[in-house]
């Protein structure tokens, strides 16, 4: 099947090289024409794991396009997708901008019937709004209303396992009104339903909000661990030993209940914050959702706060090594990244900070360039040269295979600050670290 995809970010570039590893027809377009040139040169413009082999085998094939206008789509697309940014407004609500002018080029392009995708995260109610706009459109165009039909298609894929997502979803969920837009659907994503993999149809509004849900529930048990940890300091409990106690509970489950410095990244915050705006619209609670984000950044600040605290309150001229800038492991993605807010208030503080991340180190240039106070290293081991802290924010498997010795030797003073409890307590002891993780009392409150 021919399928056209309407940007090629972190979703529209993974969207296309799976739907092309599914046996599909893809031509994917971008208006950021040094994105697409690069992607023309075979290169992927984001680090994802298993992106390029897939890439570079399907633009060799032909079986993937990247083109810089729409004008260049097959006009025989059975479906578009529309992967654009969804960013947050000043107010938290989602900025549809993107999508209403990928909405737009559709709608003047199309000539024969498209399903269009709403494939970015969207508002309740928004692909209905798409659809009017698009059917309107084919109407000052002369064209029957019936060119277009627009489904909710969302997108649960995670950075960094991206690829495994799409092609071995839990779940495809699909917003739908029309049983011809319904076919295409099926045909779409027959490849891994063949495999057993659930396409979930629903209507519209509900296939909406299920995204918004599944990410607020997810940031939601990441602020509940974290509000427990803060408890368990407090109590002298384990966060750690928490977690497997409850974990086991099958009700409850292992997963995605890591304590740390809390959430980051280009979804979950301004998920959070776009479906408190839809409460506030609709005059509905979202008291669970406030209280997310609230204990979302009150971790941050517990986080330096037992620094300075370890340090009798001031930061003033202290080296402090951060390891880790990308919001997660496995991606170049800093967007919301925990580990920016920290080391702004580490400079404000006057702190030096030697930075090291395995691949977001160009990114983290881009944002605090030559700023005084800010060294980047490439090599984790000499990012601690001379450092009176370590502090551990990205839980890179590069950390937690790290030669502590060689730390220790070359920190000024062997304090480590663990934000995403990496490394085992009784051993940095042992290994003669200062040692602080999320959700156990420090080693020296223990002395
Ligand atoms: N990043 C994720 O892990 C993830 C996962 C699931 C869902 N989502 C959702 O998917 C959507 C896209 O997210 P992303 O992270 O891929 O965004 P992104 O910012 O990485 O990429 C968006 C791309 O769209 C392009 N673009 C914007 N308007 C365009 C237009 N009119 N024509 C052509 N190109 C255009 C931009 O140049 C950019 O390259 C968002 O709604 C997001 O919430 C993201
Ligand atoms: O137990 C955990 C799990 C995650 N995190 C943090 O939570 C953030 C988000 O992690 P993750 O969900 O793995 O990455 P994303 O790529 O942001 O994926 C989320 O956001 C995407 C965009 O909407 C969705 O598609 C995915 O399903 C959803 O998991 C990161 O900062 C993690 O460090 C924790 O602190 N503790």
């Amino acid at each position: 099947m021919k399928i056209g995809i309407i940007g090629t970010g972190y979703v529209g570039l993974v969207t296309g090289v799976c739907l092309a590893e599914m046996g599909h027809e893809v031509t994917c377009i971008d208006q950021n024409t040094a994105k697409i040139q690069l992607l023309q040169s075979g290169q992927a413009p984001i680090y994802e794991p298993g992106l390029e082999p897939l890439l570079t085998r399907h633009s060799a094939l032909g079986t993937l396009q990247f083109r810089s206008s729409i004008a260049e789509m097959a006009e025989d697309a059975a479906a578009i997708f529309i992967a654009v940014g969804t960013p947050s407004g000043a107010d938290g609500t989602a900025d549809l901008s993107f999508v209403l002018q990928a909405a737009d080029q559709i709608a003047d392009f199309i000539t024969r019937y498209t399903v269009v995708v709403a494939k970015s995260t969207v508002p309740v109610g928004t692909t209905r709004v798409i659809m009017e706009r698009i059917q309107a459109k084919l109407e000052s165009r002369g064209l029957s209303r019936k060119l277009a039909d627009v489904v909710s298609n969302p997108e649960f894929l995670r950075e960094g396992k991206a690829i495994e997502d799409f092609l071995q979803p839990d779940r495809i969920v699909v917003g739908i009104e029309s049983q011809q837009a319904a076919r295409v659907m099926e045909q779409i994503y027959e490849p891994l339903t063949k495999k057993g993999h659930s396409l979930i149809v629903m209507d519209l509004r509900s296939s909406e909000m299920t995204k918004y849900a599944a990410n607020a529930m997810l940031a939601s048990r990441i602020s509940f661990i974290n509000e427990i940890a803060e408890l368990c300091e407090a109590t002298g409990a384990d966060v750690e030993k928490v977690r497997l106690g409850i974990g086991s509970d099958h009700r409850i489950g292992p997963f995605f209940l890591s304590a740390g410095v809390g959430y980051g990244g280009s979804c979950f915050p301004k998920d959070v914050a776009a479906l408190m705006a839809t409460a506030r619209e609709y005059q509905a609670s979202s008291s669970i959702l406030q209280a997310t984000v609230e204990v979302n950044r009150r971790q941050r600040k517990r986080f330096l706060a037992k620094v300075a605290e370890y340090f009798h309150g001031s930061l003033e001229g202290k080296a402090i090594t951060v390891w880790g800038v990308a919001f997660k492991p496995d991606t170049d993605d800093i967007r919301e990244a925990p580990a920016l807010d920290l080391i702004k208030s580490l400079l404000n503080e006057g702190a030096a900070v030697s930075i090291h991340d395995p691949i977001a180190l160009p990114h983290a240039k881009q944002v605090f360039g030559d700023r005084p106070g800010i060294r980047y290293f490439n090599d984790p081991y000499e990012a601690v040269q001379g450092a009176h802290a370590l502090m551990l924010v990205t839980d890179w498997d590069v950390y937690r295979k790290a030669d502590m010795d060689l730390v220790k030797k070359s920190m000024n003073k062997p304090v480590v600050f663990d934000g995403r409890n990496v490394f085992d307590p009784v051993q940095m002891k042992n290994a003669g670290f200062h040692h602080y993780s999320i959700g156990r009392k420090a080693s020296w409150e223990h002395e």
